[in-house]
């Protein structure tokens, strides 16, 4: 192993590619972090702080920021890509002519592509045909990576290169890194558990109980593995950190953006007072609009997506909505052991009896 530092660019200038940068420059690596705001470029190589979008926060004072993208990427062996869905594929060709194909290009949103439907990694694969290519997801919260709470994180790539690598570069004793071959079903959980912090931010500002809360997101992950199911993901690994990890922590916590969405909407305020008032990207908005969407094209039974759907586009109000799906079909609780047409087959055949 060479003796020079690891060389990390990070792209993006929001919270979480802030927090990665910090991290892998306390792990001594040489940090670049690639943002369009020469303003907040230049505070952070001033006064090692993010005003914008982790104010209060130290981060690490090696971390380099440029708005030059072949600055920030030359020499690089990590790329990560920490920019919103709705801008991600525009930076990634941004980036490409500064790319080579010995990087390691590494996506950290959870969002989804409207057209074809792609996830990130997806993007990053089209645009430069690479091999070592993966995913960072799980439950981080980047306000608490940032204060150094200790967290685990997935890395997901089939490559156990891109796997190692980014297990030595980001992985500390406030970061666990844990590895999955499965970039395809841990981008997905990631992505899908966006719907379900909206809901829950939803219920608890209209004064829903814990009670409510576990079995939303216990529904949540019936809906979602079901959806992976149709996708021809693996459902096992909605299990680990990116599927159930990342559910519990963004169901529970006002630090999640998504949450926050929620919980205004349950406060009375319209989707667009919502979102402006965050400041913020919350990618659970347009997740829940694709994922509705793509449910009724592949008919896959989606109540929570499509409950969500109608009061976030179609003002119907939450609270009639939960109702509404209290009423709903009586079901299955583990569809893996019971499956849902066997209890609707059961009832029909009751309602013969009793009918
Ligand atoms: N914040 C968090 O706690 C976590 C976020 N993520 C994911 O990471 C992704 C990025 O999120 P954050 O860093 O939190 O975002 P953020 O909302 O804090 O900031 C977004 C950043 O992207 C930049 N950006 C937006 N459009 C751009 C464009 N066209 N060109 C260049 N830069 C552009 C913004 O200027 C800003 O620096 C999201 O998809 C999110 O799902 C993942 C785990 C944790
Ligand atoms: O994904 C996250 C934590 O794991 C962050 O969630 P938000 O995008 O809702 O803030």
């Amino acid at each position: 192993m060479s003796d020079q530092p690891m060389r990390v660019a990070v792209l993006g200038g929001g919270s979480f590619g802030t927090a990665l940068a910090s991290i892998a420059a306390d792990n001594g690596a040489e940090v670049r972090q690639w943002m369009r705001d020469p303003e907040l470029a230049a505070q952070i190589n001033r006064d090692h702080r993010n005003g914008r979008y982790l104010p209060d926060y130290a981060i690490n004072a090696a971390v380099v920021a440029s708005i030059e993208m072949p600055e920030v990427l030359e020499g690089a062996e990590l790329v990560l890509v920490a920019i919103p869905s709705k801008a991600f594929r525009e930076v990634v060709r941004q980036a490409r002519p500064y790319l080579h194909d010995e990087q390691i290009l590494v996506s950290t949103t959870k969002g989804i592509q409207e057209e074809g439907f792609k996830l990130m990694s997806q993007i990053l694969e089209e645009e430069t045909g690479f091999e070592h290519i993966g995913v960072i997801s799980g439950p981080n919260l980047a306000a608490e990576v940032a204060d150094k709470q200790l967290t685990a994180t997935v890395i997901a790539s089939d490559d156990p290169q891109t796997r190692t690598l980014v297990q030595t570069a980001l992985g500390c004793d406030y970061f666990r890194v844990y590895a999955s071959n499965d970039r395809y079903g841990v981008e997905l959980g990631g992505s899908l558990k966006n719907i379900y912090a909206i809901a829950a931010g939803m219920a608890a500002a209209l004064g829903m109980g814990e009670n409510t809360r576990s079995m939303l997101m216990t529904r949540a992950l019936a809906e979602m593995s079901r959806f992976a199911v149709d996708q021809g993901a693996n459902p096992m690994t909605f299990l680990g950190l990116a599927g159930v990890g990342d559910l519990i922590v963004t169901c529970s916590s006002a630090l999640s953006r998504n949450y926050r969405v929620g919980q205004a909407l349950g406060e009375g305020k319209t989707l667009e007072q919502a979102v402006e008032a965050l400041g913020q990207v919350a990618e659970g908005v347009n997740t829940v609009r694709l994922v509705r969407d793509k449910a009724h094209e592949d008919s896959v039974y989606m109540p929570l997506a499509e409950g969500l759907y109608q009061v976030l586009f179609k003002g119907v109000p939450a609270r009639d909505m939960a109702r509404l799906l209290m009423l709903g079909e009586q079901s299955s609780d583990v569809e893996f052991v019971l499956p849902r047409k066997d209890v609707q087959q059961d009832r029909r055949e009751g309602g013969e009896r009793h009918g």
